[in-house]
């Protein structure tokens, strides 16, 4: 185990986040989008084996930290609903702190943007924004298995957002294979109405024999989300912004939901859907991302 004090310097990937006179540094959680969702099976513990195409995107929350020289872990402005101890961010401190005993603290800011529920992983971004900028704040040099291992102990969607490049995804989210996705923008849709995850997996009615596919034989237009037809059924507002979102092109919905999207040949095309978006409804634009900003905070 590393014997770690809090070393934030000297680091040269820590200094495009550079530090304010209070000592906060700032870093990006970008979201992601599913462009497919094949369920091939199901593990003996339950939980599901995926196939998947993760694409990184340009929405992204901001976490702010500040190492302490205590063992303090403290979250400064906690999410409405959310207790900060269940909070995936203080989640990821504490695992990273006693799995590599770290004698170091560390303060905590969140500024949400992306969705709660959303299916566009922002709490398991956060979780891996913690897990890489601690592994240079602490100076841990965990190496990039050893986060993206440690990180699925938080959730399914964290490794590969520690992966950070675009994935064709297997296992029950572990699997990464790297995959380039083209520069694309997308038009997404926000049904306000928050999906519980395990609600999605546990209905009966989902489909969980989808044929196994090979990356090389991969053509996303034959391909779909198997947890959409469950998730409309729970959630009549899915079903609606799908509808509405469908007269641009093709539309579906991203991991577990609510959100909803389609891809746009243009970024003007994007405004533009966006811009026709109804009242009752939300839209946003977001333009596919090659790279997490931080992939260099651990090593191959
Ligand atoms: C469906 C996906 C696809 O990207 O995304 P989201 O919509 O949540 O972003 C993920 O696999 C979700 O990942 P995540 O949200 O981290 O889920 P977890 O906390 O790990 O799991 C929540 C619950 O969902 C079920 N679960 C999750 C993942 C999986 N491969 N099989 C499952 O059966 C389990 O019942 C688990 O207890
Ligand atoms: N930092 C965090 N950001 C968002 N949600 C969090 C966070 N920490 C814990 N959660 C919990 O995880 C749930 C699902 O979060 P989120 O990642 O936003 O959705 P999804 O898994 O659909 O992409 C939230 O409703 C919330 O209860």
């Amino acid at each position: 185990m590393a014997s770690v004090t809090h070393s934030d310097s000297g680091s040269s990937a820590l200094d495009r986040f550079p530090a304010t006179s209070e000592g906060w540094r700032s870093f990006p959680a970008p979201a992601k989008l599913n462009l497919f969702l094949h369920v091939i099976g199901r593990r003996a513990d339950g939980y599901h084996l995926l196939q998947s195409v993760f694409q990184l995107v340009d929405l992204q929350d901001t976490i702010e930290l500040r190492v302490r020289g205590d063992n303090q872990i403290e979250h400064y402005n906690p999410l409405p609903g959310v207790d900060p101890e269940d909070d995936l961010t203080v989640r990821a401190a504490r695992l990273l702190q006693s799995h590599a005993n770290i004698t170091a603290g560390v303060d905590i800011r969140v500024t949400k943007r992306i969705p709660m529920g959303g299916g566009m992983g922002g709490g398991s971004s956060d979780a891996a924004t913690v897990l890489l900028a601690l592994n240079q704040l602490w100076g841990v040099n965990l190496s990039r298995q050893a986060l993206m291992t440690l990180g699925l102990k938080l959730g399914a969607d964290v490794p590969f957002f520690i992966f950070g490049r675009n994935a064709f995804v297997e296992g029950v989210g572990e699997i990464m294979t790297a995959h380039d996705t083209p520069e694309t923008w997308f038009a997404v849709l926000h049904p306000q109405v928050h999906v519980s995850t395990p609600a999605i997996f546990k209905d009966e009615r989902l489909t969980r024999d989808t044929p196994s596919i090979t990356m090389r034989d991969l053509n996303v237009a034959a391909t779909r989300n198997d947890l959409q037809p469950v998730a409309l059924s729970q959630q009549p507002r899915i079903a609606e912004s799908l509808k509405w979102l469908s007269q641009f092109g093709p539309a579906r919905m991203t991991g577990s939901g609510s959100c909803v999207f389609t891809i746009c040949a243009s970024q003007s095309e994007a405004d533009r859907v966006v811009s026709l978006v109804p009242e009752e409804m939300t839209g946003f634009v977001a333009r596919s991302l090659q790279k997490h900003e931080l992939s260099e905070f651990a090593e191959q």
